[in-house]
C-alpha cells in the first residue's frame, strides 16, 4: 500500500492521535508478527476514527464486513455503551480465532459477536430491523457495492456507512486491477446516491463516511 500522505506528515498524524489501548497495541504487534496480510488492519489513526464516529453517532449497533484479526472490531466496541453489540463478519476461521482469543481479553469483547462465513450471505440473512447505527465495510472488494446495496436497507436513517480502501493506494485515479476498478466503481455509485450524504477522507488509504439520509 502507497501512503496518500506524505510519510512524515503520517507519521506526525500517527503521533498527535488518540493512543489505543495497550491490548490494541499488543493484538497489533501480534498481528505484524504472525500474519503476512497484516497491512490489512487499520491501525492507530483510522482505529481512533472509528472509535470517535461510534461515540459521536452514539452507535448501540455496529456491523462490520471484514473482521481480519479483530483492530478495527475491538477500536469500534470501544465506544459502544455496555449493552452495544458489534456483530462483525468474516469467512476466514484462523483470524476469527485470533480475533476472539483478543476480544476476549477486552471488558468490551462481550459485545463482540464473529459472524463466520461468506459475508454477503450472512448480510443478506439478516432482517431490516433492528437497524445498524454504523456499517463498516473491510472486506474484498469486488463486492463493495453488492455490500452497500444490502447494508444501506439495514442501516438507521442518520447512520453512516464507513467504507475502507477507496482510495486503493491512488489506483483510483487510473484503475488497472480487478480491485482498483470495483473500488473506483463503488466510489462512484456512493457519489451519485441520493440516498445519502457522503465525504472521502484521505486517511490512511482513503476512507468513505456516508450518511443515510
Ligand atoms: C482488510 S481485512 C479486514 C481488516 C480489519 N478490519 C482490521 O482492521 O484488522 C479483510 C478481511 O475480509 C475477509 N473477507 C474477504 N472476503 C470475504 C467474504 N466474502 N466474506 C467474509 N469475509 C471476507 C478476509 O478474510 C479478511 O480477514
Amino acid at each position: 500500500m502507497i501512503a496518500i500522505v506524505n510519510p512524515e506528515l503520517d507519521r506526525y498524524v500517527h503521533d498527535h492521535s488518540e493512543p489505543p489501548p495497550a491490548l490494541l497495541d499488543e493484538l497489533r504487534e501480534f498481528t505484524l508478527a504472525h500474519e503476512p496480510r497484516a497491512v490489512m488492519q487499520v491501525g492507530r489513526v483510522e482505529g481512533a476514527l472509528l472509535r470517535m464516529l461510534v461515540a459521536l453517532i452514539q452507535a448501540r449497533r455496529v456491523l462490520e464486513i471484514g473482521t481480519f484479526t479483530g483492530y478495527s472490531a475491538l477500536s469500534m466496541a470501544e465506544a459502544l455503551p455496555p449493552d452495544g453489540e458489534l456483530i462483525t463478519c468474516d469467512r476466514d476461521p484462523e483470524v476469527a480465532r485470533i480475533a476472539r482469543s483478543f476480544f476476549d481479553r477486552s471488558e468490551h469483547g462481550g459485545k463482540i459477536r464473529i459472524a463466520l462465513g461468506d459475508a454477503l450471505a450472512t448480510l443478506r440473512a439478516m432482517p431490516a430491523s433492528p437497524a445498524f447505527d454504523l456499517v463498516f465495510i473491510d472486506a474484498d472488494k469486488e463486492r463493495y457495492p453488492a455490500y452497500y446495496e444490502e447494508a444501506l436497507p439495514r442501516l438507521r436513517r442518520g447512520g453512516l456507512i464507513v467504507a475502507d480502501n477507496t482510495l486503493w493506494s491512488g489506483e483510483v485515479l487510473a484503475p488497472e486491477s480487478a480491485d482498483g476498478r470495483a473500488i473506483a466503481a463503488f466510489n462512484d455509485l456512493v457519489f451519485r446516491d441520493p440516498r445519502v450524504e457522503k465525504v472521502m477522507l484521505t486517511v490512511r488509504d482513503g476512507v468513505t463516511l456516508a450518511r443515510k439520509r
